[in-house]
């Protein structure tokens, strides 16, 4: 539908976009990325036909942008510029009536009921319809824009040119604007060619993105494969960590402030509190977490680890939230907090430090074996009212990657399952080794200080203690709760 062919221009005879080459298909959300000066603005002024290029050419629909007349274009392509602080003297109802200039002989001479039509639905899509008697020079930042995408809907282009769109724009609006703006491509192919410097909300909406630098292309491609890490740091000059969106599948950039290193803290024995309703931990700094426990499951970062002791009749159809009013109520912030539960005794708990130098292990372990369950014949309908869960900690005192939790994670498993296979627990299902109990729960915390470790796997020096301590930990528990130790 659009396509721009080797582009060159700029200002007075000063180039500012220099060979830019893509095309955008109907229906498409083209995002347009680059660090402040980049030459974004002056590259959708060219495309909207504001700035002439100096080289190469514009087509739209197979047609010079050159060869249509303004009003024509105007019927084409409508533009929401970057919010200037401008005085309008307009109503908001004048205001979006202008956008259906581009379909009327005269101002406000022809107006029909298609125009009436028109400009009420895109004050309802907008939400400015209450307003629509008010001077827009009376509305807030946000609402402003909300009036000038209005009008630019009102022309009912089939390209949509922004500036930025979400500049002002609170939280909720940004979503809606988006969303509108994405269910016009997808329902109706509105094609959206949009600004954007918040490159999280361009990866969420745009089909792809261009991020220009110094007013050349250097990358065309998805979300994906223009948000690097590197990439992003070569042309933004900062460092960014780059992560999935937790609920779909796009990129999202994550800004690392500076100053933000705390002081080396190593987690031990004397932060480790054993009472006989729980066990806690106290993080002088947060933690980085991966879990299992009933609260903060799943990674996080947090300061608090409870593992508190319950009835091994304990049955609630809501576990989570009877936790958190725990927590509450003993003064932990539930929102920080890595709760876990257990019936066992919790003076039967086994714990060690393990490990020195460049990297060291804090392990707490509580174990018991009534429930023993072998995973890999059990039907689950066996149930003894016998506490039977091993919770392990694990605190590790380095830096991890997010594979080096996994496969803590996994060495942690083969560890244990060896111990219960050494004690000869069984499953009394089925009368074969365990491999665990049905309610095992398991964390990893990192500092985060120290040289990044990649793997814990045990072939590596963490993964080997992590394997050992495991082991003897889960061992002594058992025992403990055995009455053995
Ligand atoms: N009207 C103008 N006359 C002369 N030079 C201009 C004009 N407008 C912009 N420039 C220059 O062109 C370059 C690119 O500006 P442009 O506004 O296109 O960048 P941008 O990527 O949109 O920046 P920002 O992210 O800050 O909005 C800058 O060096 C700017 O100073």
């Amino acid at each position: 539908m659009l396509h721009l062919g080797h582009v060159s221009g700029g200002y007075d005879g000063m180039p500012v976009i220099e060979d830019v080459c893509f095309s955008v298909s109907k229906g498409e959300f083209f995002g347009i990325l680059g660090p402040n000066g980049s030459g974004k603005t002056t590259l959708l002024k060219m495309i909207s036909g504001l700035i002439a290029c100096t080289d190469g050419s514009i087509q739209l629909n197979n047609k010079d942008i050159t060869d249509f007349s303004r009003k024509e274009l105007a019927r084409k392509m409508a533009v929401l510029p970057q919010l200037s602080a401008h005085a309008f003297s307009y109503t908001v109802r004048e205001t979006v009536a202008l956008g259906r200039y581009a379909h009327n002989l005269g101002l406000f001479q022809s107006w029909t009921s298609k125009d009436e039509k028109v400009l009420q639905m895109v004050m309802e899509q907008t939400n400015i319809t209450r307003f629509q008697h008010d001077s827009v020079q009376q509305l807030s930042g946000g609402e402003q824009q909300r009036v000038f995408l209005a009008q630019a809907l009102a022309q009912q282009p089939e390209i949509l040119l922004l500036d930025e769109p979400t500049n002002h724009l609170d939280l909720a609006y940004q979503k809606d604007l988006l969303d509108l703006l994405k269910k016009g491509a997808k329902q109706q192919g509105l094609t959206v060619i949009s600004i954007f410097h918040d490159l999280n909300l361009a990866s969420l909406y745009c089909d792809r993105l261009l991020l220009i630098d110094e007013g050349r292309t250097r990358a065309l491609h998805t979300p994906d494969g223009v948000l690097t890490e590197a990439l992003v740091k070569e042309v933004y000059q900062t460092e960014v960590k780059k992560h999935p969106h937790p609920e779909i599948a796009k990129p999202q950039m994550h800004l690392i402030p500076a100053d933000m290193f705390s002081a080396d803290v190593k987690i031990d024995a004397s932060m480790l509190n054993v009472k006989q309703e729980h066990i806690t931990l106290t993080s002088p700094i947060p933690l980085r977490t991966l879990s299992s426990g009933v609260c903060g499951a799943g990674i996080g970062w947090n300061s608090y680890f409870v593992n508190r002791q319950v009835s091994k009749d304990y049955d609630c159809s809501d576990p989570e939230h009877e936790m958190r009013n725990y927590l509450e109520k003993n003064e932990f912030d539930a929102s920080r907090t890595v709760g876990m539960m257990t019936a066992v005794q919790l003076e039967d708990v086994a714990y060690g430090l393990w490990g020195k130098d460049h990297v060291s292990l804090f392990t707490v372990v509580t174990a018991g074996v009534g429930n023993a369950t072998d995973s890999t014949r059990t039907t689950g309908t066996h149930r003894q009212g016998v506490p039977g869960t091993i919770n392990i900690w694990l605190f590790v005192n380095g830096r991890l990657t997010e594979e080096a939790f996994i496969q803590a994670i996994m060495t942690a498993t083969e560890a244990k399952t060896k111990t219960l296979m050494e004690l000869g627990i069984t499953d009394s299902e089925t009368n074969t080794i365990a491999t665990g109990t049905s309610t095992d729960s398991i964390l990893v915390a990192a500092t985060g200080k120290g040289p990044l470790l990649s793997y814990a796997g045990s072939a590596t020096k963490l993964g080997q203690l992590i394997g050992k301590s495991v082991y003897r930990e889960t061992k002594r528990a058992i025992q403990r709760s055995q009455g053995l130790m």
